[in-house]
């Protein structure tokens, strides 16, 4: 029964089922005359031997008639994803598990019972790209019934809602949202100033989720959480991210993360984030903002949508607000102190940094983003930060349709995960001369340092790639070159190699969690 459909979001019923099964079947040999004590241990027996019998079938299915048998792979990655689950704890670098495993096997990798990784440029677009038939696997049923734009395997459904979330991130609403950038990333500045003074180290990492966390709230909810303001965590915040590590445990088998989810304790937990998002966009709904945010552009684009459209941007909504929050603040928040660390640790980029930036200052006036886009070194170091340290930087599962499907010329059999290692491949000599090293003229001056660039893809690809990299390029750009043009900045000495072993093994909860970074900003006098 397991080997046939998809039984991840059912696993709460399974649970309630066998627990029904195991308890009735001890009140009926009590009814038969059974003591409490020996009712109990003739069920467990009977459990216990129905267990062993499930997974025995399991492994003789999962090792010999499986259609994946033929991948290579770890035997114990092809019996259980627990394996997966053992590796990644407890400091969640399944990412690197899995880039090890590339060298030692080959391109082709079967990393779970069902699940191929595939390490090849080819297989981005095979994949990924807009004519590829693999859709979104199990794991994006996570809120199952609900469904947010990415939390949705149902192609038609998410293609309409792209339409309207695409909408939010044109060049006109970019531009809208440049004032409410600029006064985050200056209060952002301030705040570097205000706690690193006479050499005293801040938590980079810290102040830039107060960043990636505000300027969502601010274009999410039509205000800012007040945390660059204050210089303190907002406490919704402070607990996604103090959970964000056992997310990322869970997250590496669904059906655990479902069950979890659906047990009342952790249900209350888990709904109190939906809860406060609800809460903050019932009060958005209220107000007109001065300044454009994304429900300027949604209300807007909804309103001349079909009419299910609209039904089901408000159903949902709760679930599209949560998403802009964490997908928009996380991931751009953890950028920024990749990108910080390696300017830090590579001070020669901060002062040529500064050379290709000053120009733009002298001018009259405001610097306007329009001016950053073309500067070829601020956007080679973004590219370069993001490159060596995406911030997603595991694979992210797609499914095969029923027929299979030939990815990176080799048939993968239908209805198989399949996923695309973006650390791995951002790392492959093949792909990137020198892999490891932080040298962003590969991006401009040195092209052939880049081997083929499909291998880049730090924001995924095709119809499902992030929504959102046009703001994020923006505000990585504004934020970098607003610190280049007040500060130059050291790590706190003493702490390079302590730095340097935290970046290069950043734990993986889907989005990275970003280690501490103790900065010292020194106010520039030139
Ligand atoms: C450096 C910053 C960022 C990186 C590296 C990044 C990366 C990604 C990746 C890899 C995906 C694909 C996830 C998947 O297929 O499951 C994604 C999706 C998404 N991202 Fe980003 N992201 C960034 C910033 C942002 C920002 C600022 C927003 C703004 C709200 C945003 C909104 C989204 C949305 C809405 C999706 C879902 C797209 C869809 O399903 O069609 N991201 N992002």
């Amino acid at each position: 029964v397991f080997s046939k459909g998809e039984w991840d979001r059912y696993s709460p019923i399974v649970a309630q089922f066998c627990t029904t099964a195991l308890l009735s079947t001890s009140l009926f040999l009590k009814i038969c005359g059974y003591s409490w004590i020996n009712s109990f241990i003739e069920t467990a027996c009977f459990g216990a031997a129905w267990l062993c019998g499930l997974f025995l079938s399991m492994v003789v299915y999962r090792t010999i008639f499986h259609k994946l048998k033929d991948f290579p792979g770890p035997f114990s990655a092809k019996l259980t994803a627990f394996w997966a689950v053992k590796k990644s704890i407890p400091r969640l670098k399944f990412y690197q598990t899995v880039q090890k495993l590339h060298k030692e096997h080959g391109d082709f990798v079967r990393i779970r019972p069902r699940e191929i990784s595939i390490s090849h440029p080819d297989a981005i677009e095979d994949i990924h790209g807009s004519r590829s038939k693999c859709t979104k696997g199990e794991f994006y049923d996570f809120h199952y019934p609900h469904r947010s734009m990415q939390m949705t395997r149902d192609v038609s459904f998410h293609s309409r809602k792209r339409k309207v979330w695409n909408k939010a991130f044109h060049p006109k609403a970019l531009n809208a949202y440049e004032q409410r950038l600029r006064e985050n990333c200056s209060r952002l500045n301030n705040l570097f100033e205000r706690e690193s003074h006479d050499n005293y180290p801040v938590d980079a990492s810290g102040l830039f989720m107060y960043f990636g966390f505000d300027i969502m709230s601010d274009l999410t909810f039509g205000k800012p959480l007040g945390m660059l303001k204050t210089g303190k965590a907002d406490s919704m915040v402070q607990k996604y991210h103090d959970v964000k590590e056992i997310l990322g445990t869970v997250i590496i088998m669904p059906w655990i993360m479902v069950l979890l989810q659906n047990l009342p304790i952790l249900r209350q937990e888990t709904w109190k984030f939906k809860a406060w998002c609800k809460e903050q966009l019932d009060e958005r709904r209220k107000m007109t903002p001065e300044l454009p945010d994304f429900y300027t552009y949604f209300t807007d684009q909804v309103s001349s949508a079909a009419k299910d459209v609209a039904q089901d941007f408000e159903d949902n909504a709760t679930y599209d607000a949560e998403l802009a929050i964490v997908a928009g603040g996380d991931t751009v928040s953890c950028a920024l102190a990749d990108i910080c660390y390696l300017l830090a640790k590579h001070p020669e980029y901060q002062r040529r940094l500064r050379e290709e930036i000053d120009p733009l200052y002298h001018k009259e006036g405001e610097v306007m983003h329009q001016d950053l886009i073309t500067l070829p070194l601020l956007n080679a170091i973004i590219n370069e930060a993001v490159r060596l340290f995406p911030p997603a930087p595991g694979g992210l599962q797609r499914l095969t349709p029923p027929e299979g499907a030939v990815i990176a010329g080799r048939f993968i059999p239908g209805n198989s995960n399949v996923s695309t290692p973006t650390h791995t491949l951002h790392r492959d000599p093949r792909w990137f001369a020198k892999p490891d090293e932080f040298i962003p003229e590969r991006w401009f001056a040195n092209s052939e340092l880049v081997i083929n660039k499909a291998a880049f893809v730090p924001f995924s690809h095709g119809p499902n790639n992030c929504a959102g990299k046009p703001l994020a390029l923006m505000e990585m750009r504004m934020v970098t070159a607003g610190m280049a043009r007040r500060f130059t900045w050291e790590i706190q000495p003493g702490k390079e190699e302590e730095c340097t072993q935290a970046f290069e093994n950043q734990p993986d909860c889907f989005v990275v969690k970003s280690p501490l970074l103790p900065i010292i900003f020194h106010a520039r006098t030139n």
